[in-house]
């Protein structure tokens, strides 16, 4: 259990609760894509408002780079979030974020009202992790809540810069969620323990390879980044994504596995194309006999059942990155397999944000998982082990 005071521990009957939330989602023209981290936001929220708190939201959107931009306001997810609530929250249009409407839009709250602020990263100091911004934020509430676990992995104004301005600093339910689920299943996972790990590059998962290595019973390998093990191990590779450069890394890897007792389950054959494009021709052929010219693109039909087979023995799987190029339908059928496997299991089944959690939603798999991580990036460096300043700057129980 994460040992830091949560929403639980607090009173705000009549106080001001400053709340970071992460509605960093996706908008397109307007619209909001994928609200999956505002429905996760809603239990703290209704709990704030249910104990009779004034709720100053706030989060980031996108990368304003520290000056206004409209198309990145956060005024669709305020209406969006009164839908959800079926209650007004008001949106505090201020491109100071707190600026004078915002502090007349606080003066203003009653107990169990809920006011959004404007985008924090309007402001430069926010990535920063400024003092001014961080006090600015502090003098709008008596208390702070985070509960913006997809941006836990950050140092700013806004989710640690500001807990040293208040008295109380504690997390909401999704973090704790978060962090209870993420962590049991990496610290204290029914065994046999299976992690899957995709995507594109080697070098974006060192980290998270060698923590996994020390807590897996098997861990599996697909995706871009398979092709350097496949090369490591005197394959040819054609034009697949390679870094020669980890190379070696990936021979270290295969050892320390081995060392460990853990089973490195790399792919046995690929989807290849002539083409990195939806209308390539495509074969299938063994891992590691790609031919000049071709690339793979995703993991072939028997490693797919082989990974399958896999998670068929597990109690507890782990999975990030996805097994091939699935944005392109012709090389989707590895990461469906996978999806489709986890779905099908009894085993605790964690998926860790990003591309993986829009994979298992969009085929309609999510409410099979036992949890749907709402960051990528946080859960990543969840996975490699370290310490989140996000969660660690919140008080201690
Ligand atoms: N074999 C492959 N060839 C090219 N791109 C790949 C391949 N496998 C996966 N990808 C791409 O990797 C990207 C995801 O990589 P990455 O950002 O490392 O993963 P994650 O988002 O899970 O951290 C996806 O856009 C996917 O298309
Ligand atoms: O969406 C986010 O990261 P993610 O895509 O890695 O989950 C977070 O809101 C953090 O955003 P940032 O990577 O711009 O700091």
């Amino acid at each position: 259990m994460l040992n830091k005071k949560s929403v639980d521990d607090i009173n705000v009957k009549g106080k001001k609760v400053l709340v970071r939330c992460d509605f960093n989602v996706p908008l397109i023209d307007g619209k909001i894509t994928d609200e999956n981290r505002l429905v996760a936001a809603l239990p703290t929220i209704k709990k704030l408002i249910a104990d009779g708190g004034r709720v100053i939201l706030c989060s980031h959107l996108g990368k304003p780079k520290g000056e206004p931009k409209p198309e990145l306001s956060l005024a669709p997810v305020a209406a969006r979030l009164s839908e959800l609530l079926g209650q007004e929250v008001k949106f505090a249009a201020d491109p100071e974020v707190v600026g004078p409407n915002a502090k007349a839009a606080v003066e203003a709250m009653e107990d169990g009202d809920v006011i959004l602020l404007e985008n924090t990263r309007y402001r430069a100091e926010e990535t920063k992790n400024g003092e001014a911004f961080s006090k600015e934020l502090a003098s709008l509430c008596e208390v702070f809540v985070n509960d913006a676990f997809g941006t836990a992995h950050r140092a700013h104004c806004s989710n640690v810069g500001v807990t040293q301005f208040v008295d109380t600093a504690v997390v909401g339910y999704l973090m704790q969620k978060e962090i209870d689920f993420l962590g049991n299943a990496v610290n204290n996972p029914e065994r046999p323990f299976v992690a899957i790990l995709g995507g594109a590059k080697v070098s974006s998962k060192i980290s998270v390879i060698e923590n996994l290595l020390e807590k897996v019973d098997v861990l599996i390998i697909g995706g871009g980044m398979s092709y350097t093990f496949s090369k490591a191990q005197g394959g040819t590779v054609g034009k697949s994504l390679l870094e020669e450069d980890y190379c070696e890394y990936a021979l270290n890897m295969i050892k320390k596995a081995e060392e460990k007792g853990v089973k490195l389950l790399l792919p046995v054959d690929n989807v290849i194309a002539d083409d990195f494009s939806n209308d390539a021709n495509t074969k299938v052929v063994a891992s590691g006999e790609i031919p000049d010219g071709w690339e793979g693109l995703d993991i072939g039909p028997k490693t797919a059942e082989l990974f399958a087979e896999t998670v068929k023995t597990a109690k507890t799987v782990v999975w990030n990155g996805p097994m091939g190029a699935f944005e392109m339908p012709k090389f989707a059928a590895g990461t469906e397999a996978v999806a489709k496997a986890l779905a099908d299991t009894e085993a605790v089944t964690i998926i860790g944000g990003g591309d993986s959690a829009a994979a298992v939603n969009q085929l309609g798999y999510g409410d099979k998982m036992t949890h749907i991580s709402t960051g990528g990036g946080a859960s990543l460096e969840f996975l490699e082990g370290k310490e989140l300043p996000g969660v660690a700057a919140a008080n201690d129980k």
